[in-house]
């Protein structure tokens, strides 16, 4: 079994993977820290050296590669993963697999980002709370036609890590 994680930029994919994988033992990856070392180079350096398409190239051949490779695999996607290529039929085309969307509102992932925009090239310029704001809303709504495709999807507004676990788990298994 692999679970797959989804959602928008700091929908907690990344911090959740860890903790799930943990408690069920299973290995842990993020496609984004997996591209990053078969590249042998940062995600922002690859949006600025060889530009989007070129990333996201790549983001469908690891993900195909792991999806072929792995099992006993929880597998946190990049936040554009599901909305590029086919990758979202290559998840439900293999029974391997189940995804998860972690749903967060506009406030939320607006709270989250503000003060962590460097790293992740397709926020990094934008300058205010309010133009982050609607380039959020205009983003998320483009993309959750994608994301709504998951086997599960989970609201995390102001829930708990330990909760949101706690219901992902119960709705899995
Ligand atoms: N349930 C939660 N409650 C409060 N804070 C949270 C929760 N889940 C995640 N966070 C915080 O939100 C931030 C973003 O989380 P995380 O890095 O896991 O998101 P992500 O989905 O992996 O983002 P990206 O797509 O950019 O990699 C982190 O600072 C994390 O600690
Ligand atoms: O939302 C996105 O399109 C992205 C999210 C990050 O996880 C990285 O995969 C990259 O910065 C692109
Ligand atoms: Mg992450």
């Amino acid at each position: 079994m692999i679970l797959v994680l989804i959602g928008y930029m700091a929908s907690g994919k990344s911090t959740l993977g860890r903790i799930l994988a943990n408690k069920l033992n299973y290995d842990f990856i993020d496609l984004d820290d997996y591209i990053e070392e078969k590249e042998q180079v940062s995600v922002s350096d690859i949006f600025k050296s060889k530009g989007e398409i070129y990333f996201r190239k790549k983001e469908t051949l690891y993900l195909k590669e792991l999806l072929d490779d792995k099992t006993k695999l929880v597998l946190s996607l990049g936040g554009g993963t599901p909305c590029y290529s086919n990758n979202m039929d290559a998840l439900k085309n293999t029974s391997k697999a189940k995804s998860v969307y972690l749903k967060a509102s506009i406030p939320t992932l607006v709270a989250r980002l503000k003060n962590e925009k460097s790293k992740r090239p397709l926020i990094a310029h934008i300058e205010t709370d309010e133009l982050l704001t609607e380039f959020i809303g205009k983003h998320l709504f483009e993309r959750t036609q994608f994301y709504s495709l998951s086997d599960v999807t989970i609201t995390t507004d102001n829930k708990k890590e330990e909760d949101i676990i706690e219901e992902l788990v119960l709705q899995l298994f």
